[in-house]
């Protein structure tokens, strides 16, 4: 298996970090360390995080892309950017790598301009963007060796070619190449320079079962092994699954982040869900209830009780439905997902 360990960040000289204590303890994953901020002498401080972005903003002509985003990663930590198509993750991604100019707002990626010290940057980080970056022509393995040529201390282009499935196709175009393998070429070329923080823009989208694992499986030894993730992603239970951090966009903006953990506790754990007539009065059902227990209508006649769910509970919505003659259908409790605060909080309609 290919251990995907970054390459140990080695400061310039003129701006050498102090040498670990004797004291520290013997680790085989190289330390990150960085070359700005170390101070000339003394303890070695910590690491700087992994991304740092203040409101960030960007516009396509009078279209508003990016309005006021703000978010942080700390070393070996994953954070899953969400949102509808069109919110603005992409355009976050991209100004964080560098290829967009920001109109607003302080980017910081491994304590780095991504535009005015990109030349320092680029060997550090490493990029799966949609729109692949890959000659057309170029055979797979030659695509990736031509990639590892430029990083310091690559590994091993035919093994990372095994370990995502693509031996059998190493020699062909990357145009030939199915959709879910161009997609797993673009993941080797992002990792095969031992990146110390990786940005992967729905990295598995059109990918199968398998190789959707094998990429989970991916992401959750690149952290083990100390580097970051910033990936963005469509698949809630993918979020859920990976993410340390997750932060929902919508509009531009960030509308809610967090852990997975914090975020769906953040209405309640659990909750149930009936179908009725539409256009119930959600109120008078509310305030039929306990305290604290909150009622929507996220879709005509499909209703949604969250909060402390007990026999209780459910006995008190089928006792106030019965009282208005209201046949109660297809109710069950179900723990909540991601993806009910997901579309709790950017709707369920489509967006254009
Ligand atoms: N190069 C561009 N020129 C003009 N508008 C753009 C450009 N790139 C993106 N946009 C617009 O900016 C907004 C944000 O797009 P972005 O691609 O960042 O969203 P996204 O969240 O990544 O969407 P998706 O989930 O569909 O990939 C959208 O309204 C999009 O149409």
């Amino acid at each position: 298996m290919v251990g995907l360990r970054p390459r140990p960040h080695r400061p310039r000289a003129a701006h050498a970090v102090a040498a670990p204590s004797a004291a520290a303890p013997a680790s085989i994953v190289p330390a990150v360390r960085d070359d700005v901020t170390a101070p000339a002498r003394g303890v070695t401080p910590p690491a700087t995080p992994a991304l740092e972005v203040e409101g960030l903003a960007k516009r396509y002509g009078d279209r508003t892309a990016v309005d006021g985003v703000s978010l942080r990663l700390d070393r070996a930590r994953v954070l899953a950017l969400l949102g509808p198509n069109g919110a603005g993750k992409t355009t976050t991604v991209e100004s964080c790598v560098g290829f967009r100019r920001p109109d607003g707002g302080r980017i910081r990626v491994l304590g780095l301009d991504p535009i005015a010290e990109s030349e320092r940057l680029r060997p550090r980080i490493g990029v799966m963007l949609q729109s692949g970056g890959v000659y057309q022509a170029a055979r797979c393995r030659e695509m990736l060796r031509l990639v590892a040529a430029y990083a310091a201390d690559p590994l091993d282009p035919d093994a990372l070619l095994e370990r995502l499935g693509l031996t059998d196709v190493a020699n062909v175009p990357f145009r030939r190449l199915s959709g879910g393998q161009q997609q797993r070429l673009s993941l080797a070329m992002a990792l095969v320079g031992r990146p110390e923080l990786v940005f992967l823009d729905e990295p598995t989208a059109g990918l199968d079962p398998q190789a959707r694992h094998e990429t989970w499986r991916i992401v959750r030894a690149l952290r083990e092994d100390g580097v970051s993730v910033v990936l963005t992603t469509h698949f809630m239970d993918e979020a859920e699954r990976l993410a340390d951090e997750i932060v929902i966009i919508d509009h531009g903006r960030v509308i809610a982040a967090g852990t997975p953990h914090e975020l769906i506790r953040g209405g309640a754990e659990r909750e149930v869900r009936f179908t009725a007539p539409p256009g119930l009065p959600t109120a008078d059902l509310e305030a039929a209830l306990p305290p604290g227990v909150h009622v929507v209508e996220p879709a005509p006649g499909v209703y949604v009780v969250a909060g402390d769910v007990d026999p209780g509970l459910v006995a008190a919505i089928t006792s106030w439905c019965a009282a208005r003659d209201v046949l109660v259908e297809g109710l069950q409790v179900k723990q909540r997902t991601l993806e009910d605060v997901f579309l709790e909080l950017t709707g369920r309609e489509l967006r254009a």
